[in-house]
């Protein structure tokens, strides 16, 4: 028999993988993907391999037409090749326009919001209880009906409502549920598929799916017999029992993930003998009193261009177990690509290639093709980085793999990554320090660094520096708190339901040999420890990182039971702010105490926050790994940094792949689909990229971009670019350079503008606390 398939409408939206996943999961069938504007020639005819369709949410508003495209087709296509179709919020809010329905907007937009729905009990909601479910949306749909009711009137008698969400009683009843009377057409406002939403509203789907399979008989029965007449489409569900049970999922196990697939009672050599694995050589030494910033200053890093994955101050005891040091030199061969070209630039210590790649998504490609061919399969297996790409990429490099255009700037990168082969790792939960190459034949390196190393005793050399701010621009109240009225504005609309504003600061300082990127980074990371900080010195960008946020993390491949490749990969998302309390310079207390902390990141407003991410990332994922595969081990935790409280959650995904090394899937695909980060641009992700891009002054660069490695041996790490100090070597100028600082934070309709001035001030303040003013 063949598979079932089912067609979804994608209106750019970020949940739609997580509807498909629920779809396939629950329903065993398969599931394709358009988007509204996709050409499709005529849409009746295109729909008929299909069994039914789903009409997905989406940005905007279902009487603009640009807002909903081929949506609109579908409630006109006719008798003879029509077929069962359910709209999900913007869908469903389609399929009420197209009958003789309005739209309004809700005096309080539910974002993010689970509520009760009241259902009739039949058909879509036959054998259910009321249930929670979340909501997602500005606007609601008005039948002209006078009271809430589950029977169909004037003005819109074709459609039947089913379910209401009578919680708020001075904002009115919120229609959660129509069908047609005649044609197979059924609609819901609210998200079954959200990760908060109760298990009876997923049911909803099964449901769904009994009556199209209900109404397809019956169409196939009237084809059987050849009747001529033309036949009742009523397919009143009212009362009928359903045995779910004969639905078939089809879904692979999820496999349980765990944070880190070393093991925690790992244990080390530490000897100076070197083991060699085809071109791989290592050698462990033990970290005795060794810094991080020992270790670059015995091995006379600073001056030129590194990179450190610096997890030294470690605050968490699961986070931060290692630092990463990587050597790059004049032989270092660069990947690099500019927003906007198309070109990947590959520099080696012999020649300077341009390869025609069309995107950054497809340099991406290229990396991970790079990646395989220079894999090392026996690299010391208990440490995460054996050697690879190290890098970074801005958010305006970002924003291409979403489609989003942007302007480049001649001299910066925005992709640049050195392939690191001389390396150092350090684990300090066991104390060791583990020197390593994939050069063929290094030893005499291992040889000489671990001794320069061992050598003397640990003495910091290199002394934090302050630097001092000439000329500082600082972000503009009036005009910051005039851009906050606008995100509410366009989520009022219902183009948005989240987003996350940001802005600039931008320090001069004068440059000196007394206070060098390094020194400044020395400091920064004593004013603000975090569990993902970096430095980074390439080409024309210097990065000093004290990123509390990782983006996404994934794990060397190992085979499963079934023989599959399976690496899981790991996104950390941080939503909700909190200052901590601290002492301001005039002597007074401001910020809050951990108790209280705990209050305020509990209400609607910072858990709405929260979870739209967590939803988005769980669709960017699903995208890549596929239904069944996505888990939510922690949902909305209260985590302490140096200056603020933090809400975060994590997401896990299982990417399974058959074994041809080619096609395999990896860390790098759920990199290249899940960028720009979405806790750094709300939702739908690409909507709110659009939005942000007119209301940002300038280009947000390095900030809100990812840096990290991809590792030879499989695996990689990438924490989001905040609470950050970077600079470009172009605006050097006069013995001067300019340093800039981003910061900003999620908008929701619950938002506070003063309030989210104060936590936007707040985290700039984390960073900018380097310079004295
Ligand atoms: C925008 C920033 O941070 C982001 C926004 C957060 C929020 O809105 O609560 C929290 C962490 C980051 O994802 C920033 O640090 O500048
Ligand atoms: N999630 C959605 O589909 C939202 C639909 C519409 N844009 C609204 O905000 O009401």
């Amino acid at each position: 028999m063949s598979r079932v398939r089912v067609l979804f409408i994608d209106a750019y939206d970020s949940f739609t993988n997580n509807i498909v996943s629920l779809v396939e999961n629950q329903l065993g069938v398969e599931v394709t993907k358009i988007h509204i504007d996709s050409y499709v020639g005529d849409l009746a005819t295109f729909i008929q391999p299909f069994d039914a369709v789903i009409a997905g949410p989406g940005p905007g508003n279902p009487e603009v037409l640009d807002d909903v495209g081929i949506i609109a087709s579908l409630w006109r296509i006719d008798e003879t090749h029509i077929k069962p179709v359910l709209g999900v919020c913007l869908g469903f809010q389609s399929l009420v326009c197209a009958f003789g329905g309005r739209m309004e907007r809700l005096s309080r937009p539910r974002h993010g919001i689970s509520t009760q729905v009241d259902t009739c009990g039949k058909d879509l909601f036959n054998g259910l209880t009321d249930f929670q479910t979340v909501q997602y949306h500005s606007l609601r749909a008005n039948l002209g009906q006078p009271e809430p009711s589950c029977i169909a009137s004037e003005p819109c008698s074709e459609l039947t409502p089913l379910a209401w969400d009578l919680s708020d009683p001075s904002g009115g009843p919120i229609l959660m549920s129509v069908k047609h009377r005649l044609k197979p057409f059924w609609g819901i406002q609210f998200h079954p598929e959200s990760i908060l939403s109760s298990s009876e509203a997923k049911n909803v789907i099964r449901n769904w799916w009994l009556l199209c399979k209900k109404w397809n008989q019956s169409r196939e029965d009237l084809r059987g017999v050849e009747k001529t007449q033309s036949c009742s489409l009523n397919n009143d569900a009212s009362g009928d029992t359903y045995t779910v049970d004969s639905l078939s999922p089809s879904s692979m196990p999820a496999t349980p993930s765990s944070e880190n697939s070393m093991s925690s009672n790992t244990s080390y050599t530490t000897t100076r003998e070197s083991s060699i694995a085809e071109n791989y050589v290592h050698t462990a030494i033990p970290l005795d009193r060794l810094t991080v910033s020992d270790i670059v200053h015995r091995l006379e890093l600073q001056n030129d261009e590194f990179v450190v994955l610096d997890s030294e101050q470690r605050l968490m005891a699961n986070l931060g177990r290692y630092s990463i040091i990587g050597q790059v030199d004049r032989i270092t061969t660069k990947l690099t690509y500019q927003a906007g070209n198309g070109v990947i630039k590959i520099t080696t210590a012999e020649y300077t290639a341009l390869e025609q790649v069309g995107s950054l998504k497809s340099a991406l490609s290229y990396l991970k093709n790079y990646l395989n061919q220079h894999k090392v399969e026996n690299g010391y297996r208990d440490i995460p980085f054996w050697g690879g790409l190290m890098g970074y990429i801005t958010y305006e490099g970002c924003l291409e793999t979403i489609g989003i255009p942007t302007q480049t700037h001649a001299n910066r990168d925005d992709m640049c990554f050195a392939f690191v082969e001389r390396s150092i790792v350090i684990d300090h939960l066991h104390g060791v320090v583990i020197l390593q190459s994939i050069k063929s034949g290094d030893e005499i390196w291992l040889q000489s660094t671990s001794s320069k190393l061992l050598g003397t005793s640990p003495t910091t050399s290199i002394k934090p520096a302050t630097p001092e701010a000439l000329i500082s621009r600082l972000p503009e109240k009036s005009s910051y708190m005039s851009k906050i009225d606008r995100c509410q504005e366009e989520i009022q609309a219902g183009n948005s339901y989240e987003l996350c504003l940001t802005n600039q600061a931008a320090f001069k300082s004068r440059k000196s040999p007394s206070c060098t990127s390094w020194q400044k980074y020395q400091t920064l990371r004593a004013l603000n420890p975090a569990p993902f900080a970096s430095y980074l010195h390439m080409n024309s960008a210097t990065i000093l990182s004290t990123s509390p946020e990782r983006f996404l993390n994934w794990a060397r491949p190992t085979l499963d039971e079934h023989g599959r490749s399976l690496s899981v990969c790991q996104f950390r998302p941080i939503k909700g702010t909190v200052q901590k309390t601290q002492i301001l310079p005039d002597g007074t207390p401001h910020g809050v105490a951990l108790q209280e902390a705990m209050q305020i990141l509990s209400t609607p407003k910072e858990t709405a926050e929260n979870l739209m991410i967590v939803d988005l990332i769980r669709h960017d994922l699903h995208g890549v790994v596929g239904s069944g595969n996505v888990t939510v081990p922690t949902l909305m935790q209260v985590e302490e940094y140096a200056t603020v409280y933090q809400l975060v959650s994590v997401i896990e995904g299982s990417i399974y792949s058959t074994p041809a090394l080619s096609s395999r899937t990896s860390g790098i695909d759920v990199l290249a689909s899940s960028l720009p980060p979405g806790s750094m641009t709300g939702t739908p992700k690409r909507r709110a990229c659009e939005i942000l891009n007119t209301l940002e002054d300038e280009p947000r660069s390095i900030y809100s971009g990812v840096i990290g490695y991809m590792c030879v041996g499989g695996g990689g790490d990438f924490s989001v670019t905040i609470r950050t100090v970077f600079k470009w070597d172009d605006e050097d100028e006069g013995g001067n350079e300019t340093w800039r600082i981003g910061a900003g934070g999620a908008i929701t309709i619950l938002s506070d503008v003063q309030g989210e001035w104060e936590e936007m001030c707040g985290k700039l303040g984390s960073t900018r606390r380097l310079f004295k003013e």
